[in-house]
């Protein structure tokens, strides 16, 4: 039998799980599976090394309305049928938002539980995801430990002007600030990037993490200095549904001149807005690339227009760039969006090898580049697993 770290990654229209060597610095999972398009068609598809996996009953036929706890039950039971070989010892959980309370991964009990309760209202999207898979694990194996990895750790020592609002300071005071997320993502790829750029990954960077949900990071020391998601998930880049930044006059008109219930105006900024609501079609970058509408056409350029505003903002922070990094499910898959977002930093020194862009090559840059270009998987469970084997050896909370 095997020890093994189980991570469950809940995004908002996915779960990504692992099974990782219950051993610290482990970098290969044994088993990485994920369901993608959770709330609309989902699918499940897996792999144990470098084999698919053959999925059977009932996952092979996810019904629609399945629940990210329906999904975690099922798999937490085939680790008690069929994969009993692997005995888990633990779980680390993504968890969106660690609020001014979290700074580093934690040991989850009662007391935790509650207090990441309370940030529910700050993720909507996610934090309930999140929890429903710490409840599940609770529910069907309340032996094993659960280790919480936050989204927000990774941005926690930005510099001060970069986390405040300019709102009334008593706001500011009680919490109300830029927290920022996608930071185990982002964590990742600072990891792994003196591999890429030797000595110069510690220059200024900004990483595109470009998927259903969209940010960008700029790092200098391969430390967040600021990045385009603020107090919740919905600010900053276009997303899949999500509007990204958006002036607050128009909340007070959709309240104000139209009437709107909060409840209403929380439900377009957060499920019928980004991709979706600009092109009327689909959130999904796949669908949208390979429609002929007119309206699809529009989100895709919009999508491209907001991120290289923010490349622009975010390098004028770094005060210039040095290295631009695309990942996640579009910016790791979709030559079109990182060819012409990588077109509009031109003007910072980014220069293009098309062909290696489209071959998806991790670097693709041209050789008189001032910037490299560089596409790079994210490993959001890889970083959990670490956190979870390091909590595990100092015996429970690492904050
Ligand atoms: N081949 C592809 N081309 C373009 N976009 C893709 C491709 N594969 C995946 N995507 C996009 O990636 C998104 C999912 O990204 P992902 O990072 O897994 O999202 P999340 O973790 O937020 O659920 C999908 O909604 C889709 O838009
Ligand atoms: C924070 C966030 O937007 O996460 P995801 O991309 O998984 O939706
Ligand atoms: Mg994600």
């Amino acid at each position: 039998m095997t020890d093994v770290i189980v991570t469950a990654n809940s995004g908002s229209s996915s779960l990504k799980f692992a099974l990782y060597p219950a051993e610290a610095g482990a970098r290969k999972p044994l088993l990485r599976g994920e369901v993608t398009g959770i709330g609309s068609a989902p699918v499940l598809s897996a792999r144990m090394g470098e084999h698919a996996l053959v999925v059977t009953e009932p996952l092979n036929a996810i019904p629609a309305d399945a629940t990210h706890e329906w999904l975690i039950t099922q798999l937490l039971q085939r680790l008690r049928g069929e994969y009993v070989m692997y005995r888990p010892v633990a779980v680390g959980h993504r968890i969106v938002h660690g609020g001014p309370t979290f700074e580093g991964p934690i040991r989850i009990d009662e007391t935790v539980r509650r207090k990441l309760e309370d940030l529910v209202p700050l993720a909507p999207l996610h934090q309930p995801h999140n929890l429903a898979a710490v409840d599940a694990v609770s529910h069907i194996a309340p032996e094993l430990p659960q280790v919480a990895c936050f989204d927000t750790s990774f941005h926690h020592n930005q510099p001060r002007l970069a986390q405040l609002f300019a709102l009334p300071r008593r706001l500011s005071d009680e919490g109300v600030i830029r927290y920022g997320f996608h930071g185990l993502s982002y964590e990742h790829i600072a990891d792994v990037l003196p591999v890429y750029l030797g000595e110069r990954a510690n220059g200024r960077v900004i990483v595109a993490h470009l998927g259903n949900g969209a940010s960008m990071c700029a790092m200098n020391g391969r430390r967040s200095v600021a990045t385009t998601m603020g107090f919740t998930a919905l600010d900053g880049l276009m997303m899949g549904r999500r509007c990204g930044s958006l002036d607050a006059g128009v909340v007070l008109h959709l309240i104000e001149q139209k009437g709107m219930a909060a409840a209403d105006v929380h439900h377009m900024l957060y499920r019928e807005s980004g991709l979706l609501g600009v092109s009327g079609v689909s959130n999904d970058m796949r669908v949208l690339e390979a429609s002929s509408d007119p309206n699809a056409r529009e989100a895709i350029d919009l999508f491209c227009y907001r991120a290289i505003r923010e490349i622009g903002s975010l390098a004028a922070v770094l005060g210039g760039l040095d290295a631009l990094v695309f990942t996640a499910g579009i910016g790791e898959n979709s030559a079109g969006i990182r060819s012409r977002i990588a077109e509009g930093a031109k003007w910072l020194g980014a220069a293009l090898d098309a062909e290696a862009n489209k071959r998806g090559e991790t670097a693709f840059h041209s050789n008189d580049s001032h910037v490299a270009l560089l596409r790079i998987d994210t490993d959001e469970e890889g970083v959990i697993a670490r956190s979870v084997a390091h909590a595990l050896e100092q015996g429970g909370a690492c904050a």
